[in-house]
């Protein structure tokens, strides 16, 4: 998949948690070109730094130092109205999909405030027709959701129900938070597969945010290894998994014995 231009980019990303001698890098001089239509994964272990990194993208985290460019411009948030519009393009997923929903509204209701975010005017019919086609985007059938609340649904229906929400924002960039840490293998690869789908049918950019390497490899066009804040080896995926240079990479790629080589079951 041919990626466009620089949409996203941070240089010298800092940010510095506590204060005196308790003074803490979550992450230490960051920098990165995220491109339209690019699947990147960041990489790491619990604690690397990766969900500080991804909130100051978001812009829910001040950066300590550095600076984040967007579309080609210094990323502007002080005013109401610059965040609102940087929200508007900038999207997150996270790990529990229950946390990220208002367990007191039915689906239905849920579907709809996208499409008053996005300040359609719709009629009911129209309404109906757009979450029917964001439901069948994620294989799910809306009329099986109808009239149902978040707490009766499974955890792989809620997470597929996300990224329908996010089929419907249309946004220019999805953070994806760990979004599959939920689900068992078979939802993961299906979820998997539709943020391929939205890079591919929307030139959607995606920060895929992971400890798994094994993920990381079957998502991604690029990989960013994340260790102690810091980004300590990145570049296509191919290369980093096949000819990781860094000592950490290479450990982590050992602790997925069989990335390279066909299953053998004994
Ligand atoms: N609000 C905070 N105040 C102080 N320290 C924090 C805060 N948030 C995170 N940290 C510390 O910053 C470091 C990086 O945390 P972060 O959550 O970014 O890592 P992570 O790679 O996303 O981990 P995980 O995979 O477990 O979510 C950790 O040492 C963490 O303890």
């Amino acid at each position: 998949m041919a990626m466009g231009k620089v949409l996203i980019s941070g240089r010298h990303l800092t940010k510095v948690y506590g204060t005196g001698n308790r003074k803490k890098a979550a992450v230490d001089d960051v920098s990165f070109d995220f491109h339209e239509g690019e699947i990147i994964s960041i990489v790491g272990e619990s604690g690397s730094g990766k969900t500080t990194l991804a909130k100051m993208i978001m812009g829910l985290l001040k950066e300590s130092g550095g600076a984040i460019e967007y579309d080609g411009k210094p990323r502007q948030m002080k005013r109401y109205r610059e965040r609102k519009a940087y929200w508007k393009d900038i999207q997150a997923i996270f790990q529990d999909p229950f946390s990220s929903f208002n367990v007191f509204h039915r689906v239905e209701k849920l579907l709809v405030d996208c499409i008053k975010l996005q300040g359609l005017k719709l009629n009911k019919d129209e309404e109906y027709a757009k979450m029917k086609e964001a439901c069948s985007f994620v294989n799910l059938k809306f009329e099986e959701l109808y009239n149902k609340y978040p707490f009766e649904l499974s955890g792989g229906q809620m997470q597929r129900l996300m990224i329908a929400r996010i089929f419907m924002l249309h946004p220019k960039v999805l953070i994806a938070d760990e979004p599959t840490s939920m689900v068992d293998a078979c939802s993961r690869s299906t979820i998997l597969d539709m943020l391929l789908k939205l890079r591919d049918e929307n030139r959607m950019t995606i920060v895929f945010i992971t400890h798994d390497v094994g993920l990381a490899y079957y998502v991604s066009d690029t990989i960013c290894i994340m260790e102690h804040g810091r980004i300590v080896e990145a570049g296509r995926a191919e290369e980093v998994i096949h000819h990781a240079e860094h000592p950490y990479t290479k450990q982590l790629i050992n602790d997925v014995p069989k990335i390279h080589s066909p299953w053998v079951l004994d």
